[in-house]
């Protein structure tokens, strides 16, 4: 097998997309692909998806392309979700609630196997069959349970506190929607910061020098 350290961060951004599409043309029944079709759907270069994919092996075939399966399979195990990660979420407020009711864990082969909260008004809940514990409850848990991921939901007052906690519980990576950027090398796991605002923020920046009046007086 290749040798994975030295990917680039782009290369890597690229892989969630790279198994999005891949998904959804198999939904579409399409077995297999060429890097040049493959390119189009994912506004991307030929030569691109080849030098992407050959930093993992390749997978392709000269003039045959890839198999659909197939990639999607390897790309499971690059990106490290084909085996079944158990995710702990921690705050379950108004984010929380959100996630625990409609976001599909297991597309990303994730498992949530419980909830932690401060709050009486939550704890003793279920959400979707998960169950939301007293936080005091949390070192047993991890003990007896040993998830791998903790989802941190909490007010950004508690987020650090929170992280370290987890980390010395044995938590193996964090997904932070705490709105407060965590150091990797401060807690030594993988921690993924999400700011939706982040991504808001960019289609306002594509979108500032795309002004619809300008298009409809060129018209008249
Ligand atoms: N990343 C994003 O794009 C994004 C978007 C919205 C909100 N947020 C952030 O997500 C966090 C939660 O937002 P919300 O609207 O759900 O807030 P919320 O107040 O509705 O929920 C917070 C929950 O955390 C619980 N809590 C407090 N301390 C805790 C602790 N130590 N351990 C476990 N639970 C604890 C509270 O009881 C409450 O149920 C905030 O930090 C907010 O800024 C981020």
């Amino acid at each position: 097998m290749a040798n994975t350290k030295n990917v680039s961060k782009a290369v890597v951004n690229r892989l969630p997309r790279y198994y999005r599409t891949l998904r959804e043309l198999a939904d579409q029944g399409i077995g297999r692909i060429s890097s040049k079709e493959l390119a189009l759907q994912m506004d991307l270069t030929a030569s691109q998806i080849r030098q992407d994919l050959s930093c993992f092996g390749g997978f392709g075939q000269q003039g045959y392309g890839y198999s659909v399966d197939k990639l999607i399979v390897e790309l499971e195990r690059i990106l490290g979700v084909a085996g079944s990660q158990r995710a702990i979420l921690l705050g379950v407020g108004n984010l929380g609630r959100a996630l625990l009711r409609n976001f599909d864990f297991s597309y990303c082969g994730v498992r949530p196997i419980a909830a932690f909260d401060t709050a009486q008004t939550v704890v003793g809940s279920d959400f979707r069959g998960i169950h939301v514990h007293a936080l005091q409850e949390l070192e047993e848990y991890c003990e007896r349970e040993r998830p791998d991921i903790a989802v941190l939901c909490v007010p950004a007052d508690k987020a650090m506190d929170m992280a370290q906690r987890l980390v010395k519980n044995g938590i193996r990576g964090i997904w932070n929607f705490s709105n407060v950027s965590m150091k990797e090398d401060v807690l030594g796991v993988p921690v993924q910061d999400v700011h939706f605002s982040d991504s808001l923020m960019t289609l306002c920046y594509r979108m500032k020098d795309t002004d619809p009046f300008d298009e409809i007086n060129e018209i008249e």
